[in-house]
């Protein structure tokens, strides 16, 4: 089951009945102060099948798209989950390979900005060394790369009652820098990937430097998902007061590997605006009002109580 907030589809059918050209501008001008953006926050099961998870994803942006959304977000992995690690290195790409160029065209065709949220990236030094970053990429709606961010926080971890073992640096660079956040359509967007997720150091800098929206493109597992997700999610867009979107891989990539979904937006009070659910690809549609931004740190200027670094390191001096 999945929230859906969107009020575009039936005014804007509305819009085209109406006769007067006159008529129709007027009411153009009212409702571009009503309506916000949307942005559509989506969940896939991606497979290490290349060509049906563009096609899987390709018809996510095309809905949103058809629903009224301007940005649309797909989780980290979008492009293919491996099923062992000389598979996740072979069928990687670089930036100008046959993926992202469809992506792009893609966008450009359907006039939609795309968050692509965890492409594996072949290395700079892919034929010494076959290592690759999870990047994560910003088109607009023009088919151009805005953004690269590569993950800077790996997954390696072991909770063997769990049942998770995962070990991302065995095959990924850890990206070298945070990048400034990206104007688009829906506000500026601060960009993460999934693990980063666990650092608010990160969401305080995107913040810092003017984020309205954080991304955590996502393939939790289901263990750590049901455990931590929705609580870092929240507990994140409530210190920066950012709206927070996150897409995400749901259910069965293959024999060893399945994800919790639960693609979410929350608002800057911390309030879970739509949830994807823990069992099939969908997505969740949310207007993006910026007021909401302005107004949460107006009324709890929490940025502004926020004592200097030195203040928070005395403890390590004294
Ligand atoms: O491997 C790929 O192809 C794509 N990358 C991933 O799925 C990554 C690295 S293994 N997954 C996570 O970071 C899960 C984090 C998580 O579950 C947590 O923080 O609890």
């Amino acid at each position: 089951m999945f929230t859906v907030r969107c009020i575009l589809g039936t005014s804007a059918k509305y819009l085209t009945s109406l006769p007067a050209p006159r008529q129709q501008i007027k009411l153009q001008n009212r409702m571009s102060t009503l309506l916000r953006p949307v942005a559509a926050v989506c969940q896939v099961t991606a497979t290490p099948d290349k060509k049906a998870n563009f096609s899987a994803c390709k018809q996510l942006v095309e809905e949103a798209k058809g629903r009224g959304a301007s940005m649309v977000f797909l989780p980290e992995a979008f492009d293919y989950i491996g099923s062992s690690r000389e598979e996740t290195l072979s069928l990687s790409e670089s930036l100008t390979g046959d993926t992202i160029s469809q992506y792009s065209q893609l966008a450009r065709k359907l006039e939609v900005w795309l968050s692509l949220g965890g492409f594996h990236e072949r290395g700079h030094n892919w034929e010494s060394d076959r290592r690759i970053y999870n990047s994560h990429i910003i088109i607009n709606d023009k088919g151009e790369i805005i953004s690269v961010y590569r993950k800077s926080h790996l997954f390696d971890v072991e909770l063997p009652e769990k049942g998770v073992s995962l070990k991302e640096s065995a095959f990924t660079i850890p990206g070298p820098t945070l990048v400034s956040p990206v104007q688009t359509p829906i506000g500026k967007v601060g960009l993460g990937i999934c693990y980063d997720l666990r650092f608010p150091e990160l969401s305080l800098a995107l913040q810092r430097q003017g984020a309205d929206i954080l991304t955590y493109p996502s393939a939790f597992t289901v263990a750590t998902g049901a455990a931590h997700w929705e609580v870092l999610l929240r507990a994140r867009a409530i210190e920066t007061q950012c709206f927070v979107l996150a897409a995400a891989q749901v259910g069965r990539h293959h024999e060893k590997r399945s994800s919790y979904g639960h693609a979410l937006a929350v608002d800057p009070w911390g309030e879970v605006l739509g949830d994807c659910g823990g069992e099939k690809p969908g997505m969740v549609l949310v207007e993006i009002d910026l007021e909401k931004v302005s107004s949460t740190r107006r009324n709890m200027p929490v940025q502004q109580h926020r004592r200097n670094t030195d203040f928070y390191q005395s403890l390590e001096k004294s």
